[in-house]
């Protein structure tokens, strides 16, 4: 025995009445595995036309005879379906048949139109007509297929006491009713959703979720093998898939789950229509009748072992809080007895409450269109106490949302609530007030709106697990190294996403000319075509808004320039819980203060600030700095070469060979600073040796750095790099020199930086063969840390310190593990 229900938008147009009298005729031919006798199928009205009936009504009741347009329209839609779906030479039976029921309806709406006034009694008797109407075509057009299927009217098994609108189920008559009555028939019965009647035959309704009540009480009546729900969705969804793109379908949920989510929000079923059917444990299956091989929710009483905690996140998105505070609340039993009876009394539904164990204070989420008529009653009902100072003013915050995270598997799980709080904390939304019940089932948190979908993609995100969590990234600069960064991104895509979990998108992009918002994300295989064609002129300002505006969880900004303005930014970012990544060495290297604030910004934010790519490019220099100051080690000395592009000239360059073209060569082989002046003035040393120092414990400034230029005044006060190339070709000899000079002592030239007894000073420097940084080849970098540990002998890191690849993979790094932090 099984219960089909189809509801509004399944019967709404004639393919979809199509669709439905197919699955009807599966059922009939045992293609549905649960087929076993009894075939009984309960009817919602066309979509649309129950809300119409009561437009209908209430124009009736102001004496005009517009309404009788809204009539036709209404006997159109289903001669529509008639002539679609039914022989021609049947149709004209069936005309008359829905004819009769309209004149029916017609001879009503003149009385309430004489009388002018609508009572909830005759209302019923109007909204009646959508699932008699709908009920009586689809009937008929069922049998003319040749189906042997039989009309029948809920008001004849349905039986209620005379709350019109609402009414209330006489179980005892109606069980025996339908016992009666299916005892009797063999054909699938077609039944009209929504309706009963009173013992005097007065028609009544049954309230929300009207038909699928229909469904549940004649299924638990008849103990029904399974009721299928069929709708418009796959089933019930982990959360609403038009705020959480990567929602997906929930295979088996529990009712008490089904009714958490319902409760915030999941509108697919409503489960309190659904009791009867859950008390008798009769399983519930919520199918799509526009997709419907797809096997939706079964919704029983225990599900099936899950792979996640939980099962569904739901929201209701806006709420207002009220907050009942005071001194006087705290000890004193009653307070909160009074409030709610207060509340009870005047019909105000709390959605939520929270209350701290300090008693001090309570609040609770209501609908905010109440608001202010909720205070205007508890400041009347409280005046005595508020005047007394025993309670403060009852104050209201509106712009709220209420998420909710629900599922059977968080009972006696630890660590949910952690990660809630953590996920939530790290993307910046502040929580306004929490609430568990003790069911353990529903953890809810409410959030200012405007986090809204952030949090929700955020929590879905890290809760669905095997789902990968989404990585938004804002890369500023896409020359040498940003390309670089892009075309390994590219790359390693499907990796990450398959052994790390993560999928990297590229949310935004710029360059000096042009920028790219998308908050789908960017194509990585075409990006730079994209760029250009639809990029708009780079604003960095309007970029930077456009970031926050968007709210994406777990945004990353990467600065892959060396500019200097961009730092201006990254303070704002960080605030704003955006991750900064950046291999530009600019904002660690001007005053300490600043350094100092970028660190703390992060700190209090909970978010990233990483510059790995900073000093030797991709080699760890600065994570192992940090990591021997997080163990409580002590920076004795650090000595280094640091500039890749010096190590290669000095390594490259040979008497008779141009200095000036070896600098070239560096600078096309991307080792160079953008400008090269910066390199080979020292400058970009300088700052590696400030930021080293700085990252060992150090508070330098820039001023305290000693630089021992290696290069003549005019190279040095060259205005443009095309000026300095050709400086550095008239200063040949000078380089040469140098060079010789070195070479005939057995020595090679290198551009040493150190720091010692709070003193940092960087210069070219002769060294032997005994001397460590002598054997030194290509671009290398080699830094050796002396410290209260690696006394003896010091901790050495040595390898190619520039280069796009090795950059960009280190700017890479930071990246994804930024990720593996925030998952
Ligand atoms: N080349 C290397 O081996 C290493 C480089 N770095 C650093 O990497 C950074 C990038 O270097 P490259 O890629 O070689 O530079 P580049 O000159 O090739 O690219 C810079 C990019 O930034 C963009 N840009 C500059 N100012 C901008 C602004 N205000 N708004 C928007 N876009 C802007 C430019 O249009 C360009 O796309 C520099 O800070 C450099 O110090 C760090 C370690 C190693
Ligand atoms: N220009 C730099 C690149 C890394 O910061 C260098 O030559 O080392
Ligand atoms: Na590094």
């Amino acid at each position: 025995m099984q219960v089909l229900k189809f509801g509004g938008t399944s019967v709404g147009s004639v393919d979809s009445i199509k669709q439905v009298i197919q699955i009807i005729d599966n059922h009939r031919r045992g293609d549905e595995p649960q087929n076993g006798g009894q075939i009984i199928v309960v009817f919602s009205a066309m979509g649309g036309v129950t809300n119409q009936l009561i437009e209908i009504g209430r124009m009736a009741t102001t004496g005009n005879t517009d309404y009788m347009e809204l009539v036709r329209r209404i006997e159109d839609r289903h001669f529509n379906v008639i002539k679609a779906l039914i022989p021609v030479k049947e149709q004209s039976k069936v005309f008359a048949h829905v004819r009769g029921i309209i004149n029916e309806l017609e001879d009503l709406l003149r009385g309430v139109s004489l009388i002018r006034e609508l009572s909830l009694r005759t209302l019923d008797l109007i909204t009646s007509f959508g699932e008699r109407l709908s009920t009586t075509v689809i009937t008929e057009c069922v049998k003319s297929k040749g189906i042997p299927a039989q009309f029948l009217d809920a008001r004849t098994i349905i039986k209620t006491d005379a709350q019109f609108g609402q009414a209330e189920v006489n179980y005892t008559l109606t069980n025996q009713l339908i016992q009666e009555h299916f005892a009797k028939t063999t054909d699938i019965q077609m039944v009209t959703g929504f309706i009963g009647s009173t013992e005097k035959n007065e028609t009544t309704t049954l309230g929300r979720g009207g038909s699928d009540y229909t469904a549940s009480i004649i299924g638990a009546a008849l103990n029904a093998d399974i009721i299928d729900i069929w709708t418009d969705v796959d089933g019930m969804m982990t959360a609403d898939p038009r705020k959480v793109p990567n929602a997906f379908n929930i295979p088996t949920i529990t009712y008490a789950e089904a009714m958490e989510l319902s409760h915030f929000g999941a509108k697919v079923i409503y489960p309190p229509s659904l009791q009867p059917a859950f008390a008798r444990n009769i399983p519930i299956r919520v199918l799509n009748t526009f997709n419907a091989t797809h096997t939706g929710t079964i919704v029983s009483r225990t599900a099936e072992r899950r792979q996640y905690t939980i099962t569904g996140i739901s929201s209701i998105d806006d709420v207002a809080l009220v907050n009942v505070q005071g001194s006087g609340m705290i000890g004193v039993a009653g307070v909160s007895a009074k409030l709610f009876g207060v509340l009870a009394a005047h019909k105000i539904s709390v959605i939520l409450i929270s209350q701290a164990s300090s008693e001090h204070s309570i609040c609770f989420a209501i609908d905010p269109r109440g608001a202010e008529n909720v205070k205007a009653i508890l400041d009347t009902e409280f005046a005595t106490e508020i005047g007394h100072g025993h309670i403060d003013n009852i104050t209201i915050e509106r712009d709220l949302s209420v998420i909710a995270t629900v599922g059977e598997g968080m009972k006696k799980s630890s660590g949910i609530a952690g990660k809630l709080f953590s996920v939530l904390g790290k993307n910046g939304v502040n929580i306004v007030a929490v609430a568990q019940g003790s069911s353990e089932i529903n953890i809810s948190v409410v959030i200012n709106k405007n986090n809204l979908s952030k949090a929700l993609n955020a929590l879905h995100n890290i809760f669905f697990q095997s789902e990968a969590r989404v990585l938004n990234l804002y890369l500023v600069g896409t020359g040498l190294i940003g390309k670089t960064l892009l075309k390994q991104i590219f790359s390693q895509f499907d990796f990450l996403r398959t052994e790390k979990l993560l999928k990297v998108c590229v949310v935004g992009m710029t360059n000096t000319k042009k920028m790219l918002l998308d908050p789908k994300g960017i194509a990585l295989d075409d990006w730079h075509e994209r760029l250009l064609t639809e990029g708009v002129t780079t604003s960095l300002p309007a970029f930077v808004e456009r970031i926050k505006d968007y709210n994406l969880p777990n945004s990353v900004f990467i600065d892959c320039t060396s500019d200097k303005d961009i730092v201006q930014f990254y303070e704002s970012l960080l605030d704003a819980n955006i991750s900064v990544v950046t291999p530009n060495k600019v904002a660690n290297s001007g005053p300490y203060s600043e350094y100092r604030r970028l660190q703390r910004t992060a700190l209090n934010r909970g978010v990233k600030f990483l510059y790995e790519t900073n000093v030797g490019a991709g080699l760890p220099i600065i994570n192992t700095v940090q990591g021997l100051m997080t163990a409580g080690d002590r920076f004795l000395k650090i000595e280094a070469i640091l500039s890749g592009t010096l190590s290669f000239i000095f390594n490259t360059f040979r008497p008779g060979i141009s200095f000036a073209d070896v600098v070239r060569e560096a600078k096309e082989k991307g080792y160079t600073e953008p400008d090269p002046r910066d390199d080979l003035s020292g400058m970009d040393v300088a700052r590696k040796i400030l930021i080293l120092a700085r990252e060992a414990g150090f508070p330098l400034e820039p001023d305290d750095i000693t630089i021992n230029t290696l290069l003549p005044q005019p190279c040095l006060d060259a205005p443009t790099v095309p000026a300095f190339f050709e400086e550095l070709e008239r200063n040949n000899d000078y380089f040469e020199n140098l060079l010789v000079q070195a070479e005939t002592t057995g020595q090679k030239l290198r551009f040493v930086a150190s720091f010692e007894n709070n003193k940092a000073v960087i210069g070219l420097q002769p060294v032997g063969v005994d001397h460590p940084f002598y054997q030194l080849t290509g671009a290398d970098n080699i830094v050796s840390f002396t410290t209260e540990r690696y006394k003896d002998r010091p901790l050495v890191v040595k390898g190619p310190g520039a280069g796009a690849e090795v950059t960009a993979s280190g700017v890479f790094a930071d990246v994804v593990s930024i990720g593996s932090y925030l998952a």
